[in-house]
């Protein structure tokens, strides 16, 4: 298990999951499908920045060459190194969630540096205004404006400390005072605009996650619905398939319902479904998938179940349905019919057409058969 760092946009949680589990983006769950891409985008900032890095610290190094300053120069050629060797380490080593401090750490060097040599032609304290975007980028608003504060400190210091040592560069005083001003300024400015970029993004994930919810829960009974069930079983077929194992599905139909909603009213016969699915809930596993499959239809997907056990749990829940009968007022009479059929590596049938069809045609025999009753072959 390695730490993982779950990207909020604002700050990075840190978690525990495996390597680079967050990075993946073929989770089913849309949010983390976001947070994986941001923190890709981070990382992939991370890279353009070194390249960026490499590219001015190459140019200046060629430049301190051509103005013989030898000692610069080869500085510059060695930074240039450096960062070239890390660009080459990150893409060797593939993504990481250190890249960012490792970019972030070697800018400020390489700023602290030109701030206190002055660069090519004294540009050095120019420099600082490139780590605004670029620490916004690599951690986000809140610990990217921390950052900067403290760059912006430690430059200020630097610069008014009276005889700071190890300042070679000589910026005059109203260069310097400048410098603080549009600091603070594009520092400010950056993060409010990555901050409502991050409140925007909050509110897509907000809303996708509910998106999410209402196209796969099934208003009235608060179950799966149909097409969260067909997720659900493609989802464990393919598990099955890669780990040869065994699944079970029941398909139950309340019987007569049609009787029950033309006695007692449509209303009623809401609450029976909603009665019922918690019923359903109630006595399953956790694992277990339950899903209003249609109308007084339900379909319950086992993992890890053979024919037989889906068979006794289905007559378990034909019981417990049968009993609800007695928690109301009205004279009403609730019951079940469960059709059972097994897929997975030992069933006779494949596909997931094929399967339904199987659950499908033993649920319309237990109806033929007199209703409340389960069919197992
Ligand atoms: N109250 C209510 N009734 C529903 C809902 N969805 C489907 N129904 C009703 O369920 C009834 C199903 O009737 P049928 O398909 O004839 O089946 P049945 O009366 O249960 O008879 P068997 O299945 O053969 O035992 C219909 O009257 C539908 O209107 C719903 O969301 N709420």
């Amino acid at each position: 298990m390695e730490m993982a760092e779950q990207s909020t946009g604002d700050t990075m949680e840190i978690t525990a999951s495996p390597t680079n589990e967050i990075l993946r983006s073929d989770s089913a769950d849309p949010v983390a499908q976001a947070r994986a891409l941001e923190l890709r985008r981070r990382i992939q900032a991370s890279g353009y920045m070194l390249i960026f890095a490499l590219a001015i610290t190459g140019a200046m190094g060629v430049i301190a060459l051509m103005s013989a300053d030898v000692v610069l120069s080869a500085t510059l050629f060695a930074v240039a190194g450096i960062i070239l060797l890390s660009y080459v380490g990150v893409n060797v080593a593939g993504p990481s969630r250190k890249t960012p401090m490792l970019v972030g750490a070697l800018l400020l060097v390489l700023f602290f540096y030109l701030l206190l040599s002055g660069g090519v032609n004294n540009t050095g304290l120019m420099w600082a205004v490139m780590l605004v975007p670029g620490f916004i980028n690599l951690y986000g608003y809140k610990w990217g404006t921390v950052t900067l504060a403290g760059v912006g400190a430690t430059t200020g210091l630097i610069l008014f400390y009276p005889d700071f040592p190890g300042l070679l560069a000589e910026y005059d005083t109203a260069h310097r005072a400048r410098f603080i001003a549009v600091f603070g300024a594009l520092t400010a400015l950056t993060a409010i605009l990555d901050s409502s970029r991050h409140q925007t993004q909050q509110m897509l994930h907000k809303l996708t996650a509910e998106l999410e919810n209402h196209a796969s829960t099934d208003a009235l009974t608060g179950l799966a619905n149909r097409r969260e069930a067909y997720r659900a079983i493609d989802e464990m077929e393919r598990r099955n398939r890669e780990l040869a194992g065994r699944y079970t599905v029941l398909i139950g139909d309340l019987d007569s319902f049609k009787a029950i909603n033309d006695t007692y009213g449509h209303c009623f016969g809401d609450r029976i479904l909603q009665d019922v699915a918690q019923t359903l809930q109630d006595n399953t596993r956790a694992d277990d998938v339950v899903a209003r499959w249609g109308g007084e239809e339900f379909l319950i997907l086992l993992p890890n179940t053979d024919v037989q056990g889906g068979g006794i749990l289905a007559e378990k829940l034909r019981h417990k349905v049968e009993a609800l009968s007695a928690q109301y007022e009205e004279d009403v009479k609730i019951s079940i019919s469960f059709g059972v059929a097994e897929g997975g590596s030992n069933a006779k049938q494949s596909g997931q057409s094929q399967l339904l069809a199987e659950a499908d045609s033993r649920l319309y025999r237990a109806k033929d058969s007199g209703r409340n009753q389960v069919i197992t072959a």
